[in-house]
């Protein structure tokens, strides 16, 4: 049976919990005005007061911060060096070694940065005989007067070959002189992942006290729809993540090249299977075309039934299910920076379905999406074999939107391709299944974690974040939002021009090294917003 991550009712729950400054002040570092009664200092007041004497406090020692991760910044990008080299590739069997290579060589260097670590077996991968690679979970601090945040990564990259397209080797990577630097994962999601362990490391080598402490959550597989991880986050809820103030993931990017943006939305992801087949082994078209029944050409009309060339689904009862815009929804695209100019550069064509900003913005956040991804088993090399293949998989997938429902969304999707096949009368067999399902997320962003990452935005980027949602999904971020109750963050380091998934994959090194400083400047301001924010 296909595995899917199931949804749970949302448990938030928020804990008021006092910060260092609040319950040990040092010294009067607040005189309230003279019209103001000793009595009448009320709590706000107070809060205001230390927020104030913190702000101050925090500005020379972001500085020192800042000015070490410039002045760490080619030992960073050598760290990311090592970590492209390992080809952590989930999705193929043959390299489950190399991610299992991953998550030790992270492992060590979080080690070697003074965390503590553990590396959490999740057993075998669901219908093989594989092992799944282990989480690696990490504390660093455990100061009982201090935030603690959650953060989450992965450590698994997509496939990648040369012969691609790459114009550089995907697994060596190459630093331009324009700053971009090539490699699988540089963006999704090693670089981002290093960003924590480089956070922490500058923090030491600057001699600046580390705001909060850091549990860290770092799997192999989420490139394979998070396989095995929801059962580990549901069970470590209430136990290894169980003093985490909030939840930060960065693993998605901004919406174009210019301004940061923070994430509280994610569409979900059905990923099917379509598989075809009759003759009993792969035939000669000159003997056996005409005589036999080709899966190959019941499989294409299938995939052809199932989205028309704007993008429009063709499969009955989707549609239906996805929420109506509202009008305070309708208003909110207007002010987003993102311009169809930025949208052509990152798709590298000016192929759009639509010529509108909020047209094209609605269709990668709020709506479905139904994408073709390839047929295993079809003859795909150059040249010309004139080949009839035996059995054919057709592999696609949906993104999927409040308020679409997995079960729902899967029945629709069987009841379409068995329709489709019964009306094309062959005699072929045909097993239409979902591979991996992971529900969407949507969040509220007026919360003190939001409010954090607003302000270092601001401190780092000197702007402040569009709020934004991804069309991309992370499918275990809805799971840590039920399993600790906390709120949860989205916080990119990468740009829309970063090819994720893609050929000549690419983070900018302004983006990593002011990334590595964002990250920082988070936790600082984690540390002293207040909690009702
Ligand atoms: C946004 C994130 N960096 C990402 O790339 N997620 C993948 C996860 C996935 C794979 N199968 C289903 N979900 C994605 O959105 O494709
Ligand atoms: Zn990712
Ligand atoms: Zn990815």
């Amino acid at each position: 049976m296909p595995r899917t991550l199931g949804w749970r009712p949302s448990r938030l729950i928020q804990v008021r919990r006092p910060i260092a400054a609040i319950t040990r002040p040092t010294k009067p570092f607040f005189s309230p005005p003279a019209s103001v009664s000793p009595f009448s200092l009320t709590k706000t007041y107070l809060t205001e007061s230390i927020r104030a004497h913190q702000a101050r406090k925090m500005a020379p020692q972001l500085d020192s911060y800042f000015q070490k991760v410039d002045s760490l910044s080619d030992h960073f990008i050598d760290r990311l060096r090592q970590a492209v080299a390992i080809p952590s590739i989930s999705s193929e069997a043959a390299r489950r070694p190399d991610v299992v290579r991953m998550g030790q060589w992270l492992a060590d260097e979080l080690t070697k940065l003074g965390a503590t670590v553990e590396l959490r077996p999740l057993g075998k991968q669901e219908g093989t005989d594989l092992d799944l690679p282990p989480v690696v979970l990490a504390r660093y601090g455990n100061d009982k007067n201090k935030r603690t945040i959650l953060v989450y990564g992965h450590y698994d990259v997509q496939p990648a070959e040369k012969s691609d397209g790459w114009d550089t080797e995907p697994f060596d990577l190459t630093v331009k002189e324009d700053g971009r630097m090539c490699g699988r994962g540089a963006t999704d999601d090693k670089g981002p992942v290093l960003g924590w362990l480089n956070a922490i490391e500058a923090h030491k080598a600057a001699g600046v006290d580390f705001p909060v402490n850091l549990l860290m959550c770092f799997e192999g597989m989420e490139e394979y729809g998070s396989d095995g991880l929801e059962e580990l986050v549901m069970a470590e809820g209430k136990k290894y993540f169980a003093d985490a103030d909030a939840v930060c993931i960065s693993d998605n990017y901004w919406l174009g090249t210019e301004r940061p943006c923070l994430t509280y939305g994610l569409r979900g992801c059905n990923y099917y299977s379509v598989e075809v087949s009759g003759p009993g082994a792969d035939l000669h078209s000159g003997v056996f075309g005409g005589t036999a029944q080709e899966p190959m050409t019941d499989l294409v009309r299938i995939l052809a039934s199932l989205v028309d060339t704007d993008g429009k689904i063709q499969i009955k009862g989707i549609a239906e299910q996805v929420a109506p815009v509202t009008p305070e929804e309708d208003g909110l695209y207007d002010d987003i920076a993102f311009t169809m100019e930025t949208l052509h550069e990152s798709l590298g064509s000016k192929t759009t379905i639509f010529e509108d900003k909020k047209k094209t913005l609605m269709a990668r956040w709020r709506f479905p999406s139904l994408s073709i991804h390839g047929v295993e088993g079809a003859f795909s090399n150059p040249g010309a074999k004139t080949v009839i293949p035996a059995k054919v998989i057709g592999k696609f997938s949906i993104r999927t939107v409040p308020d679409m429902e997995i079960e729902k969304t899967n029945q629709c999707v069987y009841d379409h391709v068995n329709e489709v096949f019964k009306k094309l009368g062959s005699k072929n067999t045909m097993k239409v299944y979902a591979q991996h399902c992971g529900k969407w997320w949507k969040a509220s962003p007026n919360h003190w974690n939001f409010a954090a990452a607003a302000k270092a935005t601001e401190r780092v980027w000197g702007m402040k974040p569009d709020f934004t949602r991804e069309g991309g999904s992370i499918p275990i971020t809805l799971t840590f939002e039920e399993a600790t109750g906390k709120n949860v963050l989205l916080l990119p380091m990468g740009s829309s021009t970063d090819g994720a998934h893609s050929i000549n994959e690419k983070l900018d090194k302004k983006n990593y090294i002011e990334g590595i400083k964002l990250l920082g400047a988070y936790l600082h301001y984690v540390a002293e917003e207040p909690m009702n924010a």
